[in-house]
């Protein structure tokens, strides 16, 4: 079975995303008569090469060190030497490093082609690809060169995640969570009434995961595709998880969204806006499907980081706070009170 769910864009026809058996119908969502070039990596290209080799193709690297303005380059030369004009149509596929980096190539060689992806991973099928947010990271600060620029298709083909590590696995599904802490309690609630395997292994409920999670991002998105407001929430864990990242490489994103995300319900429990009852169902979701919930990283050093983000404004960064299960509010800190914050990672 097909879902399509549909997400308005500034211009254009909306964005589609397919969540069904669609990788093997790939031609039906390219533009008719165009160019093609795929943008993919090496162990995406050994799974897929019946697909991938059909069509004219460059290679990047593996793992977030390779998602730099060095790759991108690199791309903007093999385009060129292959002849990309502007008539052409880029399509990753991918995990969320690529399909953050092909969405900025795209967007900005010859100042904008058109694109599409096919989402590899979990986290990717239900957050990274979906949005229009794309881009590289700077200096170890992530995703600081970028663009808002929304692909014009995203498959998630559901069977592409079967052979998926379980580590990346469980990444994946701490966006999901995210996603349900922000607007939608009875997904949050999948995660506390089934354990982890019954997500690997019972495809309609990870189905009814995946459809749901790419709903609440899909709505936020429509209202707010430019992150002037309501987007942020999506951003939920995330001010602390970039601060994780930027402080050592052990974690997966998701496993620092996980981690990131524990700490803002601590914090929202300290702040009242949730309880400390909420803040430790948050936790034991975590738990439950394997993520990480702590780091030994020294909060200070966190906290240097942060100032940094994307989400800062002169002396004041936001932080999206939790109001319940369900439900989230986006509050300014200045550094000043960032400062005086109690650690959150400390029991
Ligand atoms: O799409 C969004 O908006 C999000 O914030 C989703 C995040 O989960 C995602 O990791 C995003 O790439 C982070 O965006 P950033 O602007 O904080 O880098």
């Amino acid at each position: 079975m097909k879902q399509v769910i549909e997400v308005k864009r500034r211009e254009g026809k909306p964005s589609q995303v397919v969540v069904g058996d669609v990788i093997n119908s790939l031609d039906n969502y390219l533009p008719e008569g165009k160019r093609v070039i795929i943008i993919t990596d090496g162990n995406v290209h050994r799974r897929y090469k019946e697909i991938i080799n059909r069509y004219d193709y460059c290679l990047i690297g593996l793992g977030e060190t390779i998602k730099t303005m060095t790759t991108v380059n690199k791309l903007y030369a093999e385009l060129l030497e292959r002849g990309a004009d502007r008539t052409t149509f880029i399509v990753g596929i991918g995990g969320g490093i690529v399909t953050d980096i092909t969405g900025f190539v795209a967007s900005t060689y010859m100042r904008g082609l058109r694109f599409g992806f096919v989402a590899t991973t979990l986290l990717a099928q239900v957050d990274a690809s979906v949005g229009g947010k794309n881009g590289v990271n700077y200096e170890g600060y992530k995703n600081m060169v970028g663009t808002f620029n929304q692909p014009d298709f995203v498959l998630c083909d559901l069977s592409m995640l079967q052979t998926l590590p379980d580590r990346e696995f469980r990444a994946g599904l701490a966006e999901i969570i995210k996603a349900g802490l922000i607007a939608d309690r009875g997904l949050f609630e999948l995660f506390e009434n089934h354990p982890i395997d019954a997500f690997r292994n019972d495809q309609s409920l990870l189905n009814e995961a995946i459809t749901r999670a790419i709903r609440v991002k899909a709505d936020v998105v429509e209202r707010d595709e430019r992150e002037s407001g309501e987007r942020r929430k999506l951003n939920l864990g995330h001010t602390f998880a970039h601060a994780i990242e930027k402080c050592g490489n052990e974690f997966l994103h998701g496993e620092a969204v996980a981690i990131g995300t524990v700490m803002i319900a601590r914090l929202s429990a300290h702040l009242g806006t949730a309880t400390q009852d909420e803040a430790d169902r948050v936790r034991r979701v975590f738990e439950r499907m394997g993520l990480p919930i702590r780091t030994e990283i020294d909060f200070k050093r966190l906290v240097k980081a942060l100032k940094h983000d994307k989400k800062k404004e002169a002396d004041s960064v936001s932080f999206v706070l939790l109001r319940g299960i369900g439900d989230c509010e986006i509050r300014r800190f200045t550094f000043d009170e960032i400062d005086r914050l109690p650690d959150p990672a400390a029991e």
